[in-house]
């Protein structure tokens, strides 16, 4: 790392029991804290993880809204986040006038226009271990310190049912090399695809959001971009479970996070990016499977009218 990533990884990296409830509790005053859990079919898991909050909310008062923000699930999805305790937002409710898209950035871009928080926890809903620290350590650096606006979770990643081998594929063979080639100023982010990280509304509503997995990585260099490394903080939280995906959706996303950073840096295609993938037809022969990526983005949402007419609503 370059000295001045060196200092501040020294400077902005914390850890999540650097950030006890009470110190916290005495930091909140008037700022008001929106969790959301962006959800695409995860019944299975986004009970616990909403209930864990729900506890933290009524325990502490550190968090004033949950909201799971439903990405088009087929399954209970909706149902076991209501019966949680979680208020339930599906994607085709929310803005209905710029109609909806699939994918991760899309839920999480209009989370912005049903939540009220002066800060916006993201946390994704497929956790199979959700602590209230993963919450109260993202809150840390922005109840303390004016000059952070983002904060990203860290966290050693299990590969889960493969024995020693760690988890965070997409991280570790794709982003991080393409960071440190094209935006070595976020060389020190441990985890910059991390779907567990905290941001300021006016840093939010200010960014464009790219679609499906895109969105984290393009928050992070358009946070770098619009105002500078040290508004940039993390977090470790220990240690994180969560459902995997297989290796060759796993290839979809590195192909979604590869066409945002070639994007920003002004190396790549402006059209929508593709990968060719194979699998074994009836026959057994290999069959080539071309995907088509949706990393189309949306504009800030501070642009949008309806935002507006809520903000106006709200305050
Ligand atoms: O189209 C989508 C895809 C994913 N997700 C959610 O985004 C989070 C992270 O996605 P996923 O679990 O697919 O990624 P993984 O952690 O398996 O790499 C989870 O809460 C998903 O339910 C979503 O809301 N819409
Ligand atoms: O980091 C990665 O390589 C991918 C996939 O992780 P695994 O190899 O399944 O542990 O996970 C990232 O994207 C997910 C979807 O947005 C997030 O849930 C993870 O937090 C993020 O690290």
């Amino acid at each position: 790392m370059k000295l001045p990533v060196q200092t501040w990884f020294t400077r902005s990296t914390s850890r999540a029991r650097d950030w006890p409830i009470e110190r916290l509790r005495a930091r909140k005053a008037g700022t008001r804290v929106s969790v959301v859990l962006p959800a695409l079919d995860e019944e299975a898991t986004v009970g616990r993880v909403v209930a864990m909050v729900r506890r933290l909310a009524e325990d502490t008062g550190l968090v004033d809204e949950v909201v799971v923000m439903d990405s088009g699930s087929t399954d209970g999805t909706a149902r076991a986040a209501a019966e949680a305790g979680a208020t339930v937002h599906h994607r085709d409710e929310v803005l209905p006038e710029v109609g909806s898209r699939p994918g991760k950035g899309e839920v999480l871009w209009k989370s912005l226009a049903v939540t009220t928080g002066d800060v916006v926890v993201f946390v994704d809903a497929d956790l199979t271990d959700p602590q209230p620290q993963l919450v109260t350590g993202l809150l840390g650096p922005l109840l303390t310190d004016p000059g952070v606006e983002l904060v990203k979770g860290c966290y050693d990643r299990p590969l889960q049912g493969a024995g020693a081998t760690s988890g965070g594929r997409v991280t570790e063979l794709v982003a991080r090399p393409l960071i440190s080639r094209f935006y070595p100023d976020l060389a020190g982010v441990v985890q910059p695809l991390a779907g567990e990280y905290a941001g300021r509304r006016r840093l939010l509503e200010a960014l464009p959001f790219c679609g499906g997995y895109g969105v984290e990585i393009a928050m992070l260099i358009d946070t770098l971009e619009l105002r500078g490394l040290s508004a940039i903080a993390q977090v470790d939280l220990g240690r994180r479970g969560h459902g995997h995906q297989d290796t060759a959706a796993l290839g979809r996303m590195a192909t979604q996070i590869t066409d945002v950073v070639h994007r920003r840096a002004g190396a790549g295609p402006l059209d929508a990016p593709t990968i060719t993938q194979f699998a074994r037809d009836g026959y057994g022969r290999y069959a080539p499977v071309t995907h088509v990526l949706d990393v189309a983005e949306r504009p800030p949402m501070i642009t949008v009218a309806g935002y507006g007419q809520r903000a106006a609503k709200v305050s």
